[in-house]
């Protein structure tokens, strides 16, 4: 094969950030993508709808002339959201998800989720109206290993939360285990997952063999080989449960490579060529556009993409690194590398 067109694909988990840095990575997404999950990890975190709608005008002002790219809005749940937000979110028709970090998972997630007990009533709202929460599946315990800490989240948080709202949908976003997509396929239809290009792609080798590569680093952390083939037959399996959302997670070059540097893979400029990489490695191409496509917007309850997009087979190599805020360089993952296949423009 060495062409392939799909229904446009749209990305269900995607950081843009805010002011200069969210200028010059967006349009990597426009090009490529119908909509987007925008998370809402800014600081201070989007808690609240007027912010949320706030935040969208921003990015439609940021968007390349003549983008038709619709950005879907999310709230960042904290123990003291109020049902009456959630009411409010769902009745403006922009915000699509909630977000739950648990505090101190991931990047911007310090005004998170302490404990979820304290959310019953957002959630139960939630569960109501038809609202996802979209989940960071990690523990934060101290205790517990950095590797083991979805495993952990599914059985301490995860499965409690489905058991107090049987009826709420749950994104699992951003899966890395098999014991994370085993847990979604064998749950009812309300939940499912997205899986990122870099998690179907790596395991930790290529983070940590041959010296320390950062800008493999992202959370939840690669893990072992097993977990990468669990999830890329997860993705390639052709079940609904499973959908695209990349995690494009922008930081500078200088806050990558550092001596604490930051957790994110900025994917969002060969998104859908390293989705294809991984699918034609598993020799399941024909199942891309079901993943990129149709299943996560099934799960929303909206309507596909009515326009196309084509994926030639064509070598070409991702920049060394591109603009970004404030003079400052971002490197892609992958950067330097090459690609087989190639989104036509
Ligand atoms: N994935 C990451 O490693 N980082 C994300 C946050 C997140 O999705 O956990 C970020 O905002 O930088
Ligand atoms: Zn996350
Ligand atoms: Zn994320």
């Amino acid at each position: 094969m060495n062409a392939l067109t799909l229904t446009r694909p749209d990305d269900w988990h995607l950081h843009l950030r805010d002011g200069e840095a969210m200028a010059a990575v967006v349009g990597a997404s426009a090009r490529q993508m119908g909509r987007a999950i925008i998370m809402p990890n800014l600081k201070p975190p989007v808690t609240t709808t007027k912010q949320a709608s706030a935040y969208r005008e921003r990015i439609l002002a940021a968007l390349p002339a003549g983008s038709a790219f619709e950005p879907l809005m999310t709230l960042y749940l904290t123990d003291n959201t109020p049902a009456e937000e959630v009411e409010r979110a769902h009745a403006s028709g922009l915000v699509q998800a909630v977000k739950l970090y648990p505090a101190g998972a991931t990047t911007n997630s310090a005004s998170g989720v302490t404990d979820l007990t304290l959310c019953d009533a957002a959630i139960a709202a939630m569960a109501r109206r038809g609202v996802p929460l979209l989940v960071h599946g990690e523990v934060t315990d101290a205790e517990i290993d950095i590797f083991d800490r979805e495993a952990v989240f599914i059985e301490r948080v995860m499965k409690p939360l489905l058991d107090r709202h049987p009826d709420l949908k749950v994104v699992f976003e951003h899966i890395t285990t098999a014991d994370a997509a085993e847990f979604v396929a064998a749950a009812p239809d309300n939940v499912a997952a997205t899986i990122t290009a870099h998690h179907l792609l790596f395991n930790r080798n290529h983070m940590l063999v041959g010296g320390i590569r950062p800008h493999y680093y992202c959370l939840p952390i690669l893990k072992r080989e097993r977990h990468r083939q669990a999830l890329l037959e997860a993705a390639t399996s052709g079940s609904p449960r499973f959908f695209l959302g990349t995690d494009s997670a922008p930081h500078a070059q200088g806050d990558k490579e550092s001596a604490c540097g930051c957790a994110g893979a900025f994917t969002a400029p060969a998104a859908l060529e390293l989705y294809a990489t991984a699918f034609a490695q598993a020799g399941a191409l024909e199942r891309l556009e079901g993943f990129a496509s149709h299943f996560g917007p099934d799960f929303y309850g909206l309507a596909h993409n009515a326009d196309t997009v084509t994926l030639v087979r064509e070598d070409w190599t991702l920049p060394q690194s591109l603009p970004y805020a404030d003079d400052q360089r971002i490197v892609p993952l992958g950067a330097g590398e090459t690609l087989e296949w190639k989104l036509r423009d």
